[in-house]
């Protein structure tokens, strides 16, 4: 599954691998799903009157590595200006891995009183981490687009309503976009951003192997950052406080859980909502019947469909047979596909495919665009409709660590009772260790099974205080 990703990715033209390892560039396929998310959740932080901004790309060390143990265990993966031109510089500067210690001292600077609260920017950008475990296309490289979310409150109340609000739009983004099934959930002590109150995120699972991955974050970063950067406020009675921060973030690699969800042995299969083209349209000229018929025909289609908002091409190229464009167009994932040949013009009707599951239908031209709208929103519900029920048939139940052992071992994703005790994670960590990588807590389901009294840990036989998804995970 793994390394079929990486072909279909590059077969399907949406990444070029690159000379330096772990970069890749994101050519227009891929670029114009980005594109179509950005516009979405740009629209909906812009109700929740997020501003966007845009910080320097580069850290100073010595504001980088204000706080030893907010960095410790990342140092190695910052990434290091130590020149320009032929001159060393006089003190290295790093390139963003995230941006808090860029903004916060400015957080400082620009909040006073708590008429400047609330304090609410994101900023659509690049990040580097030089990585260094295996570089996989959009799941892990050494540069990557994200929005990253930082805000400032005057109570905790505010933050724990804002940490939730921006959760349920990375769920929209992808149950509703990317056609992705995903747990909303509570990470554990462990897992969560050390930096950090608590951590929130959604979580993807892939059957085929059987593995976890975040999907996107939003953490309550409590008063941590505010008495590290000295972000205070005189509230209304003259108090001096300091405020309650969020953070949040999703990255590019929605991409790749995408392509690994729905793609299948013919390549990518794009859900329409974040398709670039969601209608190709195939000529299938015949020998002596009329081709330009059939070009214009294609010509028109494309004209009615795109003037109803749908994104849709034509493949008019003369060197290439229907056949070929067929598989051409599978292996980039356009949902539907339309052929006209000289029946279909002759019935003022065309022939439509789908990607998801092959079928085919005769569409009269006369009402084309409500039944090929029609036809696309139901790609786009029954392609989240069958990733959820794979993933709902990767989910085991366990109570026991034998049954732990056993679900893990057939890939499952397993909900199993825990005493949410740091130790025993790190014991289910130590006793899954092997070539597969050790299972972890993915997340804490924010939705809350029933959990009868005497309920024990799978993993530790004390009391259970919480349903956990445990997995290997990306
Ligand atoms: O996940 C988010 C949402 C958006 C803003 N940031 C947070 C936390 C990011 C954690 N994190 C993640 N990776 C890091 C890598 C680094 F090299 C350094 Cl110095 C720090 C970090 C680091 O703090
Ligand atoms: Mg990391």
């Amino acid at each position: 599954m793994f390394f079929r990703l990486l072909q279909v990715v590059v077969h399907g033209e949406m990444i070029e691998y690159y000379d330096i390892s772990g970069c890749y560039i994101l050519r227009p396929w891929s670029m114009g799903i980005w594109e179509i998310m950005q516009v979405f959740f740009d629209a909906e932080i812009k109700k929740m009157k997020i501003k966007n901004c845009y910080f320097p790309l580069f850290v100073s060390s010595s504001v980088l590595e204000k706080e030893k143990d907010h960095i410790e265990g990342f140092a190695p993966e910052v990434a290091w200006v130590t020149k320009s031109g032929k001159s060393d510089l006089e003190i290295p500067i790093a390139i963003r891995p995230t941006s808090e210690t860029v903004m916060y001292p400015y957080f400082s600077k620009w909040i006073r009183g708590h008429r400047d609260l609330p304090l609410k920017l994101n900023q659509w950008c690049n990040v580097v981490r030089w990585e260094f475990s295996n570089p996989t296309p959009f799941i892990r490289s050494r540069e990557f687009l994200w929005q990253e979310g930082h805000t400032a409150f005057a109570t905790k109340e505010e933050a724990d309503e804002e940490v939730l609000q921006v959760l349920e739009l990375y769920r929209r983004i992808y149950e509703e976009f990317l056609a992705i099934p995903v747990i909303k959930g509570k990470k554990s002590e462990m897992e969560k951003f050390a930096g950090g109150l608590y951590t929130t995120s959604v979580e993807a699972f892939i059957p085929n192997t059987g593995r976890g991955v975040q999907g996107a974050t939003s953490h309550c970063l409590g008063q941590n950052f505010a008495k590290m950067f000295e972000i205070n406020f005189e509230n209304e009675k003259g108090e001096k406080g300091m405020v309650w921060q969020n953070s949040w973030a999703y990255s590019t690699r929605t991409i790749g859980v995408m392509v690994m969800v729905h793609g299948d042995d013919k390549g990518l299969v794009l859900p329409p909502k974040v398709a670039s083209v969601q209608v190709v349209v195939v000529p299938v000229p015949y020998k002596d019947a009329d081709t330009q018929g059939i070009l214009d025909a294609c010509t028109a289609t494309v004209e009615t469909l795109s003037e109803a908002g749908i994104r849709a091409e034509s493949d008019l190229r003369d060197n290439y047979s229907p056949g070929w464009k067929y598989s051409q167009w599978e292996m980039k994932g356009v949902p539907l596909r339309i052929e006209i040949g000289p029946k279909d013009l002759a019935n003022n009707q065309v022939r439509c495919v789908r990607r998801d599951n092959g079928s085919k239908s005769d569409i009269k031209r006369d009402n084309l665009v409500e039944q090929v709208k029609t036809l696309l929103d139901n790609i786009q519900q029954s392609l989240l409709d069958a990733a959820k029920q794979k993933r709902d048939a990767s989910v085991q139940v366990v109570k026991t660590w034998d049954e732990f052992k056993d679900a893990l071992a057939q890939k499952k994703m397993i909900l199993a009772p825990w005493c949410d005790e740091e130790e025993v994670e790190k014991d289910v960590k130590e006793r899954t260790r092997g070539e597969m990588g050790a299972a972890k807590s993915l997340c804490s389901p924010l939705e809350q099974p029933e959990l009868p009294e005497g309920t024990i840990c799978f993993a530790s036989g004390k009391p259970a205080k919480k349903w956990t998804y445990w997995g290997r995970s990306y």
